[in-house]
């Protein structure tokens, strides 16, 4: 079974991307989503969190603190890197797990999706990875819209911490351009049929 990662900035589609090949029968981990789930539930790594960023890491109710954990992460580099370092080792873990149950299926490849792929070297796990690629002010443009919480300063903060895209393109195996430019579906299709031969 293959391993396909799917990366790409904030706001360049890799969400949409990766409904497209959902709807063609891929599974797809969503990286981001099991991050929030493991800090959610994992009881050792909420120890952790609660520790390094203080009780506010968490609502009186329980839940992540989402709002609190941006504000204080993504604009310093070192509590970036502390929350990284606490969470991505429990990502990778959960997804062996959870690709090994897709080998079981029968599956031909699944897909990884994550925006920070090469950064936390998750790309290691894997045999080939998609980079989504979209100009910066549409991915702007889009995440505003998306994200209303979000000022255009809170986009480049978080621009700032991943990856130039052209280093993005350099090290992908393949390209799905997202510009409003090119059609999504037919790329999509293709690459399916590569990821299956
Ligand atoms: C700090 C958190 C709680 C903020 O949550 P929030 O819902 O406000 O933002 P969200 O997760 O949707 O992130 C917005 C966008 O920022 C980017 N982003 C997320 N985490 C990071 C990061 N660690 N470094 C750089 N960019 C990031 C992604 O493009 C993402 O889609 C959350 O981003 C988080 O837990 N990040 C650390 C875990 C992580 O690295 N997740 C991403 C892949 S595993
Ligand atoms: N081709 C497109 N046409 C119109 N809207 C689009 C297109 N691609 C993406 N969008 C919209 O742009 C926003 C960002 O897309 P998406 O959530 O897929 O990006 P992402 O790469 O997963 O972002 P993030 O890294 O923030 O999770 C979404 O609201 C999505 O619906």
């Amino acid at each position: 079974m293959k391993l396909i990662g799917i990366t790409g900035g904030i706001g360049s589609g890799k969400s949409v991307v990766c409904r497209l090949f959902q709807v063609l029968g891929a599974p797809v981990y969503d990286s981001d989503a099991r991050a929030k789930c493991v800090m959610a539930h994992d009881a050792r790594l909420r120890d952790e969190l609660t520790a390094a960023f203080g009780p506010e890491a968490f609502t009186p109710e329980g839940q992540l603190n989402r709002t609190y954990l941006a504000r204080v992460a993504f604009p310093d580099p070192a509590q970036l890197a502390r929350l990284n370092a606490l969470v991505h080792p429990h990502v990778g873990r959960d997804f062996a797990e959870w690709a090994a149950a897709r080998q079981q299926e029968g599956h031909a490849y699944v897909l990884k999706e994550a925006a920070l792929l090469y950064e936390s070297g998750a790309y290691q796990q894997l045999h080939q990875v998609i980079t989504v690629f979209a100009p910066q002010v549409l991915r702007q443009a889009r995440v505003l819209r998306r994200d209303p919480h979000r000022t255009p300063d809170d986009i480049l903060t978080i621009i700032g911490k991943q990856l130039s895209e052209e280093e993005k393109l350099k090290r992908a195996h393949h390209v799905v351009y997202n510009d409003d430019e090119h059609l999504l579906i037919p790329q999509v299709v293709q690459l399916d049929r590569e990821f299956r031969d």
